[in-house]
This record gives C-alpha cells, structure tokens and sequence, in this order.
C-alpha cells in the first residue's frame, strides 16, 4: 500500500516513444448514439444540466472527413465570428479586452476567418467548465488550507459563473487529512446558488457522509492503472467497481446524480502507458453503472494529442461523447493543445483548477490542473461561451494565491494582472 509518505514518482515515467500511438479504433465506430443523451435527464434545483450544443449539423466535406465524429459543432457561415468575445471580462472589460484583442488583430481579417474556419470548426459553441479547484487543487497543498479559506474560494468561484465546482472529498482523512473537514465545508456551502457543487465519494461511507452533509451531487473515482488504483484507493480495478456500483445504486435510489473519474488515461507512474481499450473499459462500466458523465483524467499530465487522440477514439466508441470530459494536468505543459485537440473530435466538457492548483497526492512530482483561467482565455480567444467572467476568476484565483503565498500557476492570470498593474502606473 501506498501512503502520502510513500508517493509514487514520476522517475518511472514511459518514454514517449514507447506510449501506444498505433492502436487506432476506426473513425466509424467514434460516432455518437446520436440519441441524445448525456445530462439532458438530470436537473439539480431547477437548472438544467445538459451540456447539449445545438448547432445544425452542416458539415462541409473537410470536417466529415477529418472530424467524423462531430456533432454539436460551431460554424462560423452561421454568425460566429472568431472576433467575438464571449467572456464576461468584467467592470475592466476595455482593459481586459484590448489585452486579448493584441493577440487578435487581423482577426476580422477574411484569409484569416477562412483558414479559421477550416481548422475549428468542428469546436462546440459552448464549453461547461468543471472547477476542481477546491478539491483536486487543496488536496495537494502541503499545509491545510483553513475550512473557511475553501468556503470563501468556493463562494467566489461560484460568482464568477462556474456552472460546476468540485467542493472536496469525503475520503479517509488519513490518506487524504488536507480535506478532513469535508464535512464542514459542504456544510458551509450546501445553500450557495449558482452553480453544482460535487464531491468526491471513494466508498459508501464516503457517500452517506456526503448526503449528510448536503451534497446533491457525488463522484467516484476509479483508475485505468491496476498500480494507480491500488495506491489511490487500496484496492484493484475491478473491486473499486463494485464498490462504484453500490455507491451508483444508492445514489439513483436518492436520485443523485453520479460523475466518473478515470484517472491515468494515458500514463501511470508505475505502469507507464496505459492502452486506450483499458480506459475505454473503465469508463464503458461506470457509464453502465449510471454515471452521468465520466471524466478523463490525464493524472500525470503526460499525454500530448499524440496520445490523446487514440485514448479518446477507444473511449468514444463505447460511450457517447456528449458524456465525456477531458481533465488535464499540466505536468509537461501539453493542457492547452490536449484540449483543443479534444474539442475538436466533440468534448464540451473541461475541467480545470482556479490558478493551476494542485497536482495529486498519489502521483508525486504531477503539476496541477491547467489553469482555469488558461482556459477561459482560449475559449474566448476561438469564441466559445462559458458564461465565465474572466475578471472574477481571477479575483478568486488572487484570493487562494494570496493565502497560499505564491504566485499565480495560471501564464493568463499573471499576463493580465501585469498588464492592469501597468495601466495603473499611467
Ligand atoms: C478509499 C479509502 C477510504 C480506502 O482506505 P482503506 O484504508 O483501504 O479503507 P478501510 O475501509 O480499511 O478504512 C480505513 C479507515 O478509513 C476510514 N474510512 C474509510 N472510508 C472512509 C471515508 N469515505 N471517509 C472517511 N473515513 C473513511 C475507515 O472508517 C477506517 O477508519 P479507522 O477504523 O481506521 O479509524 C482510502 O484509500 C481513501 O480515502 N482514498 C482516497 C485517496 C484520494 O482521495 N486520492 C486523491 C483523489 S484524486 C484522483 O483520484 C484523481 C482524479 C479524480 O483527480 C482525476 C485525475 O486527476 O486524473
């Protein structure tokens, strides 16, 4: 068994010549149910869930051939224009705004809006946003971070227009004691408005102690490497599915929606790489067990879209794409062009950490999550909603850096905050 004192290590780490880049599915079998699911049945107090992008299926002969998973597609024929800024930037909006429109200028420009069109088109109008921030960034920290330090993060997360933020885990305090006070903070939160705000459930204790506390709804978190597995839970792969299996069976019985996590979709610090058919398999059963949607964890932050593509390509043939998400460490800085890369073949959904926070207890040496804010610039940058104001996000990403003492993980959070340092010097 591993412990927090025993982490594994990245020194084990595959060569990424030797990471699978041939085991190709067919593009065919990629294609959605097309019977639109993902969480278009689930409704938590009154807001909808689904992650749905309706845009008309008019595909031009590149993206049928490149993208021939598609669904819910952007188009830029139909009034989107690579200009346009989706993102809330706040009261600083013209500060904010000039900053991006640097990076933009010839945006408006017809040879570029062509070439535009062509390369990302296939990329959804609309991208839900998962804050894991408070949980999967505060689980890493080496001091505890005070209970309400994360509730007033979460707060702010929240006002920033997040649609989903990830509160923590109710897990054992002794492997994981920087989220010992689940309870307290779920407490403190259970009312906010606005936004989900899920935990983490390793077992049924962890699940009744959740509900108990007010949590509406839960994650499992399973593993497509038998070492990871092991090291994270204490136990294999297939005996972490039938624990899933009883915490998905009492949820229903709640109605309580459930998220799945895969973690190590493409590498293990043990196992090195992982094949995509174990990933598709792990996410096929919790889909089966009734997940709503299930979570792709590169824990390690190894994967490039050389890896990527395959892994998604196994997974997306056994479960829809529409109940999917991407959630990328940032290890080897590979997050941005990861992402890109899977909403292109059809993920809207991404999660992220407010100012990059974290990394993972069990995978030592693995960076946080791509920063949220990363994310919401890019998005807004190729015109994608997210219902983010970016200015908020950074006051909450200020906030949690502030109280950590450190700087910013988020390259767009400093780059902005320079830049209104700047201004207010003239
Ligand atoms: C799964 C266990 C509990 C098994 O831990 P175990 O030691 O095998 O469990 P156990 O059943 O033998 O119980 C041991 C003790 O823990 C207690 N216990 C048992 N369950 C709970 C619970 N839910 N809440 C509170 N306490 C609990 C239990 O009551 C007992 O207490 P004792 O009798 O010794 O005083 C443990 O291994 C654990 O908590 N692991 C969680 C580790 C973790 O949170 N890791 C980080 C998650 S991040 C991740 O997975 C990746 C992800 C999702 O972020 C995606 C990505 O980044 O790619």
């Amino acid at each position: 068994m591993s412990s927090l004192e025993e982490p594994l290590g990245l020194d084990k780490l595959p060569s990424m010549s030797t990471i699978d880049r041939i085991q190709r599915f067919s593009s065919n079998a990629c294609r959605p149910s097309g019977d639109g699911m993902g969480m278009g049945s689930c409704w938590i107090e009154g807001s909808s869930c689904s992650t749905s992008n309706s845009y008309d299926e008019d595909y031009d002969e590149y993206t049928r051939e490149a993208f021939p998973w598609r669904r819910h597609t952007r188009d830029m024929s139909h009034g989107d224009s690579f200009s346009r800024r989706t993102v809330s930037l706040g009261r600083n909006h013209k500060m904010f705004g000039s900053a991006c429109d640097i990076y933009n200028s010839n945006c408006n420009d017809k040879d570029i809006r062509d070439i535009t069109n062509k390369f990302l088109k296939g990329i959804p109008r609309f991208v839900k946003i998962v804050e894991v921030g408070p949980r999967d960034g505060l689980q890493n920290e080496k001091n505890t971070v005070p209970t309400g330090v994360k509730v007033e993060l979460i707060r702010r997360l929240v006002s920033s227009g997040l649609p989903v933020v990830e509160a923590t885990s109710f897990v054992s305090p002794k492997w994981v004691p920087q989220l010992a006070d689940a309870r307290d903070v779920m407490e403190a939160v259970r009312d906010l408005e606005g936004a989900r705000l899920p935990v983490l459930t390793p077992n049924l204790k962890g699940f009744e102690a959740a509900i108990a506390a007010g949590a509406k709804e839960v994650a499992i978190f399973a593993s497509a490497s038998e070492a990871f597995s092991k090291s994270n839970i204490n136990c294999s792969v297939e005996d972490s599915l039938v624990r899933y299996r009883a915490v998905a069976h009492a949820a229903k019985v709640l109605s309580i929606p459930v998220r799945g996590y895969v973690s190590c979709v493409v590498g293990c610090p043990v196992e090195g790489a992982i094949p995509p058919s174990k990933v598709a398999y792990v996410a096929k059963e919790l889909h089966d067990m009734g997940c709503f949607e299930i979570s792709l964890g590169d824990t390690i932050g190894v994967g490039t879209p050389g890896t990527v593509v395959p892994m998604l390509e196994a997974v997306m043939a056994v479960v829809p794409v529409e109940k999917l998400a991407v959630h990328f460490h940032d290890t080897y800085g590979q997050s941005l062009p990861n992402i890109l890369i899977s909403l292109q073949m059809g993920i809207s959904t991404v999660d992220c950490s407010v100012a990059g926070l974290g990394g993972c207890p069990y995978a030592k040496g693995a960076s946080g999550n791509v920063a949220t804010e990363d994310v919401v610039y890019m998005l807004s940058g190729l015109g994608v909603e997210t219902n983010v104001d970016l200015r908020k996000l950074m006051l909450a990403g200020d906030f949690i850096n502030k109280h950590l003492g450190r700087p910013s993980g988020s390259k767009t959070a400093i780059a902005l905050n320079r830049i209104a340092a700047d201004a207010s010097k003239i």
